[in-house]
């Protein structure tokens, strides 16, 4: 298990540069095995996740080779489908979320798709129904080893129709979108998905030869293509991350430009930050956040009501960003609910910020009051486990600012997710040593 020791107190400064999106990069990674042709990807992140997926797409056979950092280009012209079946793929096939998105690309190229039950974060049930429902509407048998936990989809050929997805699951989109743009026909997609990286996503098939209209909107119509050739493409800035670098700037009291974020695909992000009374200025297409010397104070609702933040499918605000939104709200003036509607086991850690000295109610597994310490009182280091990537990095945010000296176990978790974080957060004068 490994271990930062934080020395918390500090003011940082500088510019820090947001890696390739996570989340973006699971799904465009499994999009090469929709062709023969070679597809180069650049700003892949060096992350965890992401080469647990590149390397089970290797082990299927995948030609990879690097062509300079964070770049790759990918060969699927001779598919080792035996792999699948493998007590190896069963145990490696776990150790991610993203693996999910493997299976429909493979549906629709090979006719078979299998999968075993994908890991990812711990942060409660994490179904899949949407995308298994979305394959058999497409024509698929599904069968599910109850005792191995392995899923498995096949169909001689997908043939195109309309669904209404039961709800707007991003993997789920992903994976039913990668299986129609080789279906027979014409595929309908209502309530899909619509973030960023799914746009992503189609821009991507689209340049591939796919035909996919509805792009950005919740409503995907997809005209099935026979076959796909090789595209380049470059991955989006981390929102997440961004997201992480505006909380830490404003709870460490730094001065902090993140650099090339892709502003128009942030969404909500900006403004939320702001709701909490922290200044996030656009130059350009970089972030400035301003040393916050006098704190930062929560907005009500314009009825004088206390403000809510709630997570929700996109244009709402993502879920990954509440644990970090929770964290920063603990040193704002005033008062907030945080409302993490879509998973039941994320809000947990703030047991470990309540130790720090934080004040925080947690009402019930969803909610969480938070009423802030306008920084008279600053949190106290302590010793933690991160229990999943998000929590992990809020708790990260919390020893820097924190008094003393912190040490955060299990940091795998946040490994999985930021590249290189330790030194990136130095070169702006963060104390931070991997032990
Ligand atoms: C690898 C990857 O890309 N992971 C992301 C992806 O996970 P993933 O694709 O697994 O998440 P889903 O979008 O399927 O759903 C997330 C959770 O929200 C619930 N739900 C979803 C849609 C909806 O309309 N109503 C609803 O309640 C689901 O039941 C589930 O509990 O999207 C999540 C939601 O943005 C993010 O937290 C994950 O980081
Ligand atoms: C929940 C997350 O990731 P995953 O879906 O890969 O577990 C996340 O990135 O916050």
């Amino acid at each position: 298990m490994g271990t930062f020791i934080i020395e918390g107190g500090h003011q940082l400064s500088g510019e820090i540069t947001p890696q390739g999106a996570k989340n973006e990069a699971l799904q465009i990674l499994c999009a090469v095995l929709l062709t023969s042709e070679t597809v180069t990807i650049n700003n892949i992140p060096n992350i965890v996740d992401v080469n647990k997926l590149i390397s089970l797409l290797e082990d299927l056979g995948v030609k990879i080779q690097k062509k300079a950092k964070g770049s790759y280009s990918f060969k699927a012209d001779d598919i080792n489908l035996d792999y699948l079946q493998s007590d190896q793929f069963k145990k490696d096939g776990r150790g991610l979320r993203g693996s999910i998105m493997l299976v429909g690309p493979l549906l629709a190229r090979f006719g078979k798709g299998y999968i075993p039950k994908p890991g990812g974060d711990k942060i409660g049930r994490r179904r899949l129904d949407t995308h298994f429902e979305g394959f058999i509407k497409l024509g698929a048998k599904f069968r599910y080893n109850k005792e191995e936990y392995f899923y498995g989809v096949e169909a001689k050929k997908l043939k195109g129709t309309y669904m209404l997805l039961d709800e707007a699951s991003v993997t789920g989109t992903a994976n039913i979108l990668m299986a129609a743009v080789l279906a027979e026909g014409k595929t309908t997609i209502y309530n899909a998905a619509c973030e960023p990286y799914l746009q992503q996503l189609c821009k991507m098939l689209n340049r591939m030869g796919a035909k996919i209209s509805g792009v950005g909107s919740n409503l995907l119509e997809i005209e099935g293509v026979e076959s796909l050739g090789g595209t380049d493409h470059r991955m989006l800035p981390d929102m997440i991350e961004i997201g992480s670098w505006i909380g830490l700037a404003a709870m460490t009291k730094s001065e902090l430009t993140i650099k090339n974020v892709s502003w128009d695909d942030l969404g909500q992000i900006p403004t939320v930050f702001r709701k909490l009374g922290i200044t996030v200025e656009r130059k350009g297409d970089d972030i400035f956040i301003p040393k916050h010397i006098n704190g930062y104070e929560i907005q009500n609702f314009i009825d004088g009501s206390i403000l809510t933040i709630a997570d929700a499918p996109w244009p709402g605000l993502t879920p990954d960003l509440l644990s970090i939104i929770l964290v920063v709200a603990t040193q704002a003036k005033g008062e907030v609910l945080i409302h993490q509607k879509m998973f039941e086991s994320r809000l947990f850690f703030v047991d470990k910020l309540i130790d720090m000295g934080a004040k925080i109610i947690l009402c019930d597994p969803h909610r969480a009051t938070v009423i802030g310490h306008d920084f008279k009182s600053t949190l106290k280091a302590t010793t933690m486990v991160s229990p999943d990537i998000r929590a992990g990095v809020s708790l990260l945010i919390a020893a820097l600012s924190a008094k003393g000296t912190s040490t955060i176990h299990n940091i795998e978790q946040i490994d999985r997710g930021y590249e290189d974080i330790e030194t990136r957060l130095q070169a702006i004068g963060a104390k931070i040593t991997r032990v």
